[in-house]
């Protein structure tokens, strides 16, 4: 029997991978090439700032590696993947907004860092990644998905893989901006700890400061937003044919 006709019209999955630390513009940059390729968008921080939300609203303590990896196990976590709209639901909660607060991001690390809680993450993103080649919410065009580990633990074979960099000031400023509508150096000074910290925190479990091999790093220190995603798309079309 001859083997099933492909169309040569539809052009195979796209799956584009993109790390980072915090404030380096992985969510909007990430949401703005989805948008333009046509492709579903997994924010993977908002799911690890789920897991944080759901165990302090179950009253599991974090420090308690046990009881928050099972916690986590039985979360009843709903990630949209449409760009323009990624929302966040736990057990029917949209918890969007909830797992922005300051409390949150205070605490998240103390989850990301808990080894069992990302071998759970992890297969949940790939599900997510492997849904959108074959259907899903881009009906197999693929998915961009960022973080921290994207690039070298959860899609290494990725078609294009970028670490997004700024430098540390341009990073403080922007969530200065961000956060409190100006980034002078008492609004700096208070974002210290959401940026800086929080990355020495997580950079226990995870290299995100430098390439791994075969990953591209585009530093938007000097780009402006619109100049850092066509640099990222400049990236995709070249690694991908896109
Ligand atoms: N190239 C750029 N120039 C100026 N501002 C930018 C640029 N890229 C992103 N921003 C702005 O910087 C802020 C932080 O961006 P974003 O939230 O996308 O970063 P992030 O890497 O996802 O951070 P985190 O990991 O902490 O969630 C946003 O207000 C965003 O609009
Ligand atoms: N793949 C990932 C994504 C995120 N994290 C951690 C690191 C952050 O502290 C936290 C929230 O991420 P953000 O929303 O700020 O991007 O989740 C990770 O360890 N691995």
């Amino acid at each position: 029997m001859p083997a099933a006709a492909t169309d040569p019209t539809t052009p195979a999955p796209l799956v584009v991978a993109i790390d980072g630390p915090s404030g380096s513009g992985k969510s909007s940059v990430s949401k703005a090439v989805a948008r333009e390729l046509g492709l579903a968008y997994l924010d993977t921080g908002a799911m690890y700032r789920a897991a944080t939300w759901w165990c302090v609203e179950q009253g599991v303590e974090l420090t308690d590696a046990d009881a928050v990896a099972a916690a986590v196990r039985v979360m009843p976590l709903v990630m949209g993947v449409d760009p323009a709209a990624p929302g966040v639901h736990v057990g029917g909660t949209d918890v969007g907004e909830a797992i922005r607060s300051t409390a949150i991001t205070a605490a998240v690390s103390a989850v990301a860092t808990n080894l069992d809680v990302r071998a759970e993450l992890r297969r949940l993103q790939r599900e997510a990644i492997d849904a959108e080649r074959t259907g899903g919410f881009s009906q197999g065009r693929g998915m961009v998905a960022e973080g921290r580990d994207i690039t070298t633990v959860v899609a290494p074979d990725a078609d294009a893989r970028v670490l997004l960099t700024a430098s540390e000031e341009a990073r403080l400023a922007r969530r200065a901006l961000e956060v409190h509508g100006e980034a002078g150096d008492a609004a700096v000074e208070a974002t210290r700890d959401q940026v800086l910290r929080r990355d020495q925190d997580d950079s226990a479990v995870s290299q995100f400061h430098v390439a791994a091999d075969g990953v591209v790093t585009v530093d938007s220190s000097a780009l402006d937003f619109a100049q850092t995603v066509e640099a990222v798309l400049g990236v995709v079309r070249e690694h991908a044919n896109r």
